[in-house]
């Protein structure tokens, strides 16, 4: 059987980039950019003002001025005027250009004014140690024109928003959403919105599969199946060429009425793999209808298919949004999203030779490291475990006994 390596590596290969839109600020948020942002202007573009006050000569100062004349006034957003005498002063405003003339600003809190006889308005400076270029965001103190602000592959969060709206980028080209359908199959499913016989459920794993498709940048519109083949075969082709990506659960192990794995090779998905060496999800099968979708048919118990949809699906549709040369460069060959490492509180004893995937808490111990305490779960049907869980840790097939101390790959999903 394959081992979770194997498939990771299958999953892996059929990503590809999805097309590039344009979106203007600050609808682009939250989205992958797809081209670099450059700075337009040096950061800051001028000799910024950082303190409300007034602009002088510090050559003035160092030969032991102490009284400036005002020659007047300038605010933010006026373009600047130099003084004409160069031993006098401006009132100056934060966010205003330095006049070009002049070095330094005092702040209004180490100045008093006075009037002289003839009416002229004086500053008197009480700084300690004055320091040239004191109070001045000098141009191009933080980025030059034309460097590198934000690489492409970058998610759009409110901080670049400023950078690209500060940059002027209008609009910015912006991987397009992944395309989902998620599929819930079985004849004992009814709607939420129902009230279930007693041997009938509510199609939780939708839902779930929705809420956490959208959580990875997707759009995603849900659908629902019974359990019969000639349903599947009319319904399930729009899907497959409507979207990136079919997220199936259910209806994928040996039971009589487990049709999609037969059911998608008739309709020409490719079957790039069915079962994997793994707990839970060991009937997890995955193909690709040649130009179409790739089909994500997870196995329907609750706890399987969500931990399966945050192993394999869950990194291709974030892997899909990235250019061709973040993949690239930031990340193994087969592994596309960097799990982290948490150390086990209780020992585990696993003997099956499946790779285990097994619900944990998860919190900071005393030096930092992530602490990662088992869940008492009661199998993979056991959908509230996932409420009091925040990751899974990935027990490797080939070990059976893990200490307490043992350093372990994690997944999070919370
Ligand atoms: N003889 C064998 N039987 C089973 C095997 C096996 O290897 N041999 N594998 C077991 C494993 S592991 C799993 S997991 C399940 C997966 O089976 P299916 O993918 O075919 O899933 P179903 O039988 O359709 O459903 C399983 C379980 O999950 C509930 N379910 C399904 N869909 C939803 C939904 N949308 N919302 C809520 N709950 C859902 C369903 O009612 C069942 O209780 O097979 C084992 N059997
Ligand atoms: O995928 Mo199953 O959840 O191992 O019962």
């Amino acid at each position: 059987m394959l081992s979770v390596e194997e498939a990771t590596r299958l999953v892996a290969a059929t990503v590809r980039p999805l097309p590039i839109e344009y979106l203007s600020l600050p609808l682009a948020a939250g989205r992958i950019l797809r081209e670099e942002l450059r700075a337009d202007r040096d950061f800051p573009p001028f000799n910024r003002v950082a303190m409300d006050g007034i602009a002088l000569q510090y050559a003035a100062l160092e030969a032991g001025q102490m009284e400036f004349r005002i020659e007047g006034t300038q605010f933010a957003g006026q373009a600047p005027a130099p003084i004409q005498d160069p031993s006098a002063a401006v009132e100056i405003m934060t966010g205003a250009a330095l006049p070009g003339n002049l070095d330094t600003v005092i702040r209004y809190e180490d100045i008093t004014f006075r009037t002289d006889e003839a009416g002229h308005r004086l500053a008197c400076v009480q700084v300690p140690a004055p320091r040239r270029g004191h109070n001045v965001h000098t141009q191009a103190a933080d980025r030059r024109q034309g460097d590198l602000l934000v690489p492409a592959g970058t998610r759009l969060e409110p901080a670049e928003v400023a950078v690209a709206a500060t940059v002027g980028a209008i609009t910015v080209g912006v991987t397009r959403r992944p395309r989902v359908a998620v599929v819930s199959t079985g004849d004992e499913l009814v709607l939420i919105s129902a009230t279930p016989a007693a041997h009938q459920i509510r199609r939780s794993n939708a839902l779930m599969l929705q809420a956490a498709a959208w959580q990875a940048g997707a759009e995603a519109e849900a659908f629902h199946f019974n359990d019969d083949p000639a349903a599947l075969r009319q319904g399930l082709p729009a899907l497959l060429e409507g979207y990136d990506a079919v997220i199936l659960s259910g209806g994928v192990s040996k039971g009589k009425a487990d049709f999609l794995p037969e059911t998608l090779r008739e309709l020409g998905v490719t079957q790039v793999f069915h079962e994997v060496q793994q707990r839970p999800g060991k009937p997890f099968w995955f193909g690709q209808l040649p130009g179409g979708a790739v089909v994500f048919a997870l196995p329907g118990n609750p706890v399987s298919t969500f931990v399966n949809f945050y192993r394999y699906a869950q990194p291709w549709l974030i892997s899909v949004q990235q250019p061709e040369k973040a993949r690239e460069e930031g990340a193994l060959p087969g592994e596309f999203t960097a799990p982290v490492a948490a150390v086990l509180t209780q020992e585990i004893q696993f003997r099956p030779r499946l790779t285990h995937f097994l619900l944990v808490s998860l919190e900071p111990g005393p030096d930092g490291r992530l602490l990662a305490t088992p869940e008492r779960a009661g199998g993979s049907g056991d959908m509230a475990s996932l409420l009091t869980s925040a990751g899974f840790l990935e027990l490797p097939a080939d070990q059976e006994h893990f200490p307490v101390g043992s350093v372990l790959r994690t997944w999070r999903f919370r």
